[in-house]
């Protein structure tokens, strides 16, 4: 009997990724999320006859180091081609980009795959990238659905973009999502990207089809307009059942692009006949070929060094990647892989926890419990930012009550958290009395200066100190921490003080205390005495509610030892 193999999946993914740089790809106008409508574009964005494009070697230099982290070959010459096709937000006609000789090929992407988020069942897998390419953006059109017009918003024309085009490698949607979120920390890390998909500065198309191993690949469909990995993963995996289902009832699958609806988590053909484009592929004739030198000894007489792509330059200032950090933190600190992950997927949370661990006494094992159970619990509820470094990373809670509505009464009320400094308040207290259109951009800069965590490094390590030198008890420093945590400007030592929260360590008065308990408790003593030792922790459980937790322990069961035995 011919036994069939079953069929499964396979995904390939295209990948923009928006340059972290501050002018365009090929002009001069400024990079800049949430500018007013058409205020950064230059003659050449709005394709003027006669302007000529001008590249911008930060962009040149962001794809180098990108190629550089994802093991790719740089090729030392590429070349630009214009890719022709219509669309309104695109005036040129074509899109400036690198068909024939990209910028980099042949690369990897490893990341961790943890089926069904188990951390148990961890495993390391790669995913070979073909080629990266730099190419323009293109601008944006807005629908004004209620006067039926559509407007041209040119600010993103330009910007430049690295597409990453990598194999069909993978077999499913959770193992895509986990290479993204891999991808997304590494470019975060070099800072060539800032790949928040949401802002729509990382872009992902799923190319999904079917077949049977062994057999040659299936037709591939092209899944788009996903902005989030969590719907990344839906797109696919739907994709691939919903073909599954087409090639058991006897149908085909159509070469198309379809739509991610995340409301029914479904993909929709679009209408579009992108398979059958012809994009008329030719040189483009404005700009010469892109050299990247090895060395600095390589750079020709006559090629101005600064202006120069130089790959040692490049390999001297890459930063440590995620991977090699994750390493690091777990034979360093001797954490637990799963910790090492958390702390590397949050923005400036490595340099926090490194921060407290140097400054305190206590082992990293224990710092690393205030850090992710505590620290991030309270920075998760209100929404903050561990450093002013990872601000930028994350949507703006504030933004989105600013655009769809006025600020009511209750939201105002919702911003008063206490981590807003006197003179925070005093700016949103400004804002809020300007109309809501005008103060978009002013409210970016101000959450900019207040979305941050309160709590220094600093005053979590002396509080952990204070912990192990036995000055204050475990259950009464999560109490500190929410203290501290409302009021960071006030010193520690002053809060316990303040509180009476200092662990109780007069031996004359622990004496005293435990024979207070003793004398009150004459039947628990005579069961204790009677060899049942277990009462004990009755007795000790007492002295803990009468002094709110500020005994330790094995001291108090010294005493009570002493006194009954
Ligand atoms: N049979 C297949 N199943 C799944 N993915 C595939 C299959 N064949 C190719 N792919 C993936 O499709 C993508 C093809 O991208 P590429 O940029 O080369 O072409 P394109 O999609 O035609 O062009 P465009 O850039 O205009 O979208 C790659 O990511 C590749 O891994
Ligand atoms: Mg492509
Ligand atoms: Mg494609």
């Amino acid at each position: 009997m011919v036994i069939v193999p079953q069929l499964v999946g396979v995904v390939g993914l295209e990948i923009h990724a928006q340059i972290q740089s501050k002018s365009k790809l090929f002009s001069g106008s400024q990079v800049r999320f949430m500018s007013p409508p058409n205020s950064l574009v230059s003659h050449f964005d709005a394709s003027l006859p006669g302007t000529l494009p001008v590249l911008n070697h930060r962009c040149v230099e962001a794809a180098v180091l990108t190629g550089l982290a994802l093991n790719c070959t740089i090729n030392k010459r590429s070349l630009f081609d214009r890719k022709h096709y219509f669309y309104a937000d695109m005036p040129a006609g074509f899109q400036i980009t690198q068909q024939r000789i990209p910028i980099a090929v042949n690369g990897t992407l490893v990341y961790n795959h943890f089926e069904g988020h188990k951390w148990n069942h961890g495993m390391t897998k790669s995913v070979k990238i073909k080629q990266i390419q730099l190419e323009q953006d293109s601008g944006k059109s807005l629908h004004d659905e209620e006067r039926s017009q559509t407007l041209i918003d040119l600010n993103r024309a330009g910007v430049g973009l690295m597409e990453l085009v990598m194999e069909p490698d993978m077999c499913g949607g959770e193992e895509a999502a986990s290479a993204v979120r891999e991808l997304q920390l590494i470019l975060q890390t070099l800072g060539t990207c800032q790949a928040n998909m949401s802002e729509g500065q990382l872009r992902v198309d799923a190319n999904v089809s079917v077949h049977r191993p062994g057999d040659p690949l299936g037709v591939r469909t092209e899944v788009k307009n996903i902005n989030s990995v969590r719907h990344l993963a839906k797109a696919i995996d739907y994709e691939i059942q919903r073909q599954m289902k087409v090639l058991r009832s006897g149908g085909t699958v159509i070469n198309e692009t379809r739509a991610f609806d995340s409301k029914s988590s479904t993909t929709i053909a679009m209408r579009d006949k992108e398979g059958l484009q012809d994009y008329r592929f030719m040189p483009e004739p404005n700009l010469p070929p892109l050299f990247v030198y090895e060395t600095e000894d390589s750079v020709p007489a006559g090629v101005d060094s600064a202006q120069a792509v130089v790959v040692e330059r490049l390999i001297s200032c890459l930063p440590e990647m995620p991977a090699q950090k994750r390493m690091r933190l777990v034979e360093t600190y001797d954490i637990q892989l799963e910790h090492s992950f958390t702390l590397v997927n949050e923005e400036g949370l490595v340099d926090y926890f490194e921060s407290v661990v140097q400054k305190t006494k206590a082992k990293p094992r224990k710092v690393i419990g205030w850090v992710l159970d505590d620290l991030m619990r309270n920075l998760n509820l209100h929404n903050l930012n561990v450093s002013q470094s990872s601000v930028n990373s994350r949507p703006s809670v504030f933004t989105l009550v600013f655009m769809s509505s006025p600020v009511s009464e209750e939201e105002k009320a919702s911003f008063a958290h206490p981590v807003i400094s006197s003179s925070g308040t005093s700016l949103l207290s400004r804002i809020f009395s300007l109309s809501c259109r005008s103060v978009i951009y002013e409210v970016n800069f101000i959450c900019s200066l207040l979305l941050v965590s309160p709590l220094s490094p600093e005053a979590l390590a002396q509080m952990i100190d204070l912990i192990e030198s036995g000055r204050i008890s475990s259950p009464v420093a999560k109490q500190v921490f929410q203290e501290m945590w409302k009021a960071p400007e006030l010193p520690v030592e002053q809060i316990i003080e303040e509180r009476d929260w200092w662990m109780i360590s007069d031996v004359e008065q622990l004496r005293a205390l435990c024979q207070r308990i003793v004398d009150g408790h004459p039947e628990a003593v005579q069961l204790i005495k009677g060899g049942n030792k277990r009462v004990m922790n009755k007795l000790i459980g007492e002295i803990h509610k009468v002094t709110k937790g500020r005994t330790d322990p094995v001291q108090v069961v010294a005493i009570l030892e002493e006194m009954i035995f």
